[in-house]
């Protein structure tokens, strides 16, 4: 098995995670929740979108949360952006990166985003275009990679072709999402070398809802075809408002478990990853969607448990 010596981990969850929750979160509570996966180690964490707040209301304090953060040193702090209006009010709330986000399916493209793939292109052609003179990088996402919500199954050609595109007009990475978590191991590392005939595995990123239960097992496929970068979820948060019935990312805490278990480095802190982790779910009232925050949610300290045996 060739694997990696280091992933970086990006997180999502502030962005993909939250962005779905249909009651509105305060922007202190969003703020809170992306310094502590700073503190953590993590070393890129997506922060929030400047999409329309028509149509994604959850996202409509975004200058507001780009102001509140504490921006640590080496942490990158990414914005998704539709649009050239996005990206100047990205850019006057202070973002050093942002991410454009196309699919590969043509339905969940004008859904998403209410145009065609190829139009959706043409505008991040300009985006990428004014980003670069203004020297922001761009991450490049790809929707709907092993399954559309509407569609069913998507020809993993298009998939290339709209990742091969986005390389060429300057976009710095690629991530491929699984939008609704159908895939599995085998088609994952099929789609992953389709793509890499157009985009090298080094600029790769994956992006695996866990809707089915196989994100960890598909980031194992892919890490052994050479993809180094993975997006993943704090708590399991999240899923797409256009992609009903979809889960969140694979959890942050599941995948450092792996990751750790595998010695593949990351810089991440598991422990208190789990703690940003338990935050957030607490604000939002409900147990976390992490199994290992579950698990060590469940077992006694060690001095505790020696303790017991003491005096027992
Ligand atoms: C792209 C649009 C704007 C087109 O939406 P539209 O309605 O076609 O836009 P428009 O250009 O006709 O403008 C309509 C109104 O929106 C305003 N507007 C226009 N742009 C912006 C902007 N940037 N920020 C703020 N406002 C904006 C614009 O000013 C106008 O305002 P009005 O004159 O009616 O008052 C819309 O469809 C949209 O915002 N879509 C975003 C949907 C979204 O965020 N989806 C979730 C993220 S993608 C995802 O989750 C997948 C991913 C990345 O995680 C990977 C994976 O899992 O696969």
């Amino acid at each position: 098995m060739r694997l990696p010596k280091r992933v970086k981990m990006v997180e999502v969850g502030p962005r993909d995670g939250l962005q779905n929750e249909k009651t509105l979160i305060p922007a202190p509570v969003k703020i809170a929740l992306i310094d502590r996966l700073a503190e953590a180690g993590l070393p890129v964490i997506e922060a929030t979108s400047f999409v329309s707040p028509a149509w994604v209301p959850q996202m409509a304090d975004n200058a507001q949360v780009m102001a509140g953060i504490t921006r640590r040193e080496g942490v990158g702090y990414p914005v998704l952006v539709p649009n050239l209006k996005g990206l100047e009010a990205a850019i006057a709330a202070g973002a050093g990166e942002v991410a454009v986000f196309a699919a590969a399916s043509e339905t969940f493209s004008r859904k998403n985003i209410n145009c065609s793939i190829a139009e959706s292109l043409e505008r991040f052609a300009a985006v990428i275009t004014t980003a670069g003179a203004r020297g922001l990088t761009v991450r490049g996402y790809v929707s709907c990679v092993l399954g559309c919500p509407y569609e069913g199954e998507v020809d993993f050609r298009a998939v290339a072709g709209v990742a091969g595109r986005l390389l060429e007009l300057g976009c710095s990475e690629i991530s491929l999402g699984d939008t609704i978590g159908v895939g599995t191991p085998g088609r994952a590392e099929a789609m992953v070398d389709a793509v890499a005939k157009q985009v090298p595995r080094h600029r790769l990123a994956v992006h695996f809802h866990d809707t089915y239960g196989q994100a960890l097992a598909n980031i194992l496929a892919v890490l052994e075809r050479g993809v180094a970068t993975v997006d993943s979820s704090v708590a399991g948060l999240g899923g797409c408002p256009y992609a009903a019935g979809a889960s969140g990312n694979v959890a942050s805490e599941d995948l450092l478990y792996m990751l750790n278990g595998l010695g593949i480095e990351t810089g991440v802190d598991l422990e208190k990853l789990v703690a940003a982790g338990n935050y957030i779910s607490g604000q939002l009232g409900r147990p976390s969607g992490s199994r290992v925050a579950k698990a060590l949610g469940c077992r006694e300290p060690t001095s505790e448990r020696a303790a017991t045996v003491v005096t027992a």
